[in-house]
């Protein structure tokens, strides 16, 4: 299990909005089921939740992360840990949700999925500063490289997400930079059992890291 001091990059500033939704608990990721009991399935996606969400406020360029999430009960444990949350108003699934959260952001915004449980705080910044680099809009492909973890725009751009199935090619097309970095924690999506143990191959976070002890 990893616990994430917060990270450090003195000479970068400390602007971006991190937004990253969640579906609510008896929805969500049902591609997940049965890598926990059933009973343990919610348990197991709100701590994924919270250690991307942990990863993100620690992570040393990022001033805050935006919550979005139908959920009073997830909005509750990530506003504990330092999220601002906000419910799903749109409820228009979830690239309304990530615009939504990124509305009227004050700095540039790095759209994250939530089912990042390995991520670490310094991966995410090495990525954010590549996005700096590249100027316009840009995103992370995932692992498999079909699906996308993070999808950034400078201050004051629209974030236009195209996430959902075949993400990376949309978000390509959509004129944003595709990054390359290695950047393992962050890539390392968790939609199924095998990603799951994939992930804790890595480091699960501390809240995943319980979980997952509590069915061992
Ligand atoms: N607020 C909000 N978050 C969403 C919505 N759809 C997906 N998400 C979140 O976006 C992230 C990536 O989405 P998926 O991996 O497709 O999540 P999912 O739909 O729960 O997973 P599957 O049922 O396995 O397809 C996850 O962290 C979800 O919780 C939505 O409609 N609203
Ligand atoms: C929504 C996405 O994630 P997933 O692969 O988890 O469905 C995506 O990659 O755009």
């Amino acid at each position: 299990m990893l616990s994430h001091g917060r990270s450090t990059a003195p000479d970068t500033p400390v602007t971006w909005v991190a937004v990253v939704p969640v579906k609510p608990l008896p929805t969500a990721k049902t591609r997940l089921r049965g890598a926990v009991p059933e009973a343990t399935h919610p348990d197991l996606v709100l701590a994924m939740a919270r250690d991307t969400v942990a990863a993100a406020l620690a992570c040393g360029v990022v001033a805050g992360v935006v919550a979005v999430c139908d959920d009073r009960a997830v909005r509750a444990e990530l506003a504990r840990l330092g999220a601002n949350c906000l419910p799903d108003a749109p409820a228009a699934g979830l690239n309304a949700a990530f615009a939504f959260g990124a509305r009227g952001a004050a700095g540039p915004v790095a759209a994250l999925t939530a089912d990042l449980p390995a991520l670490r705080p310094a991966d995410l910044e090495s990525a954010l500063v590549a996005a700096v680099r590249a100027g316009g809009r840009a995103f992370v492909p995932d692992l498999e490289g079909t699906g996308t973890v993070l999808l950034t725009a400078p201050s004051g751009a629209a974030l236009a997400p195209r996430f959902g199935p075949g993400s990376a090619a949309a978000h390509l097309r959509s004129g944003a930079a595709k990054l390359d970095g290695r950047w393992p924690s962050l890539r390392r999506d968790v939609d199924t059992a095998a990603d799951l143990d994939a992930a804790a191959r890595l480091g699960l976070g501390t809240h995943t890291g319980q979980v997952l002890c509590t069915v061992a």
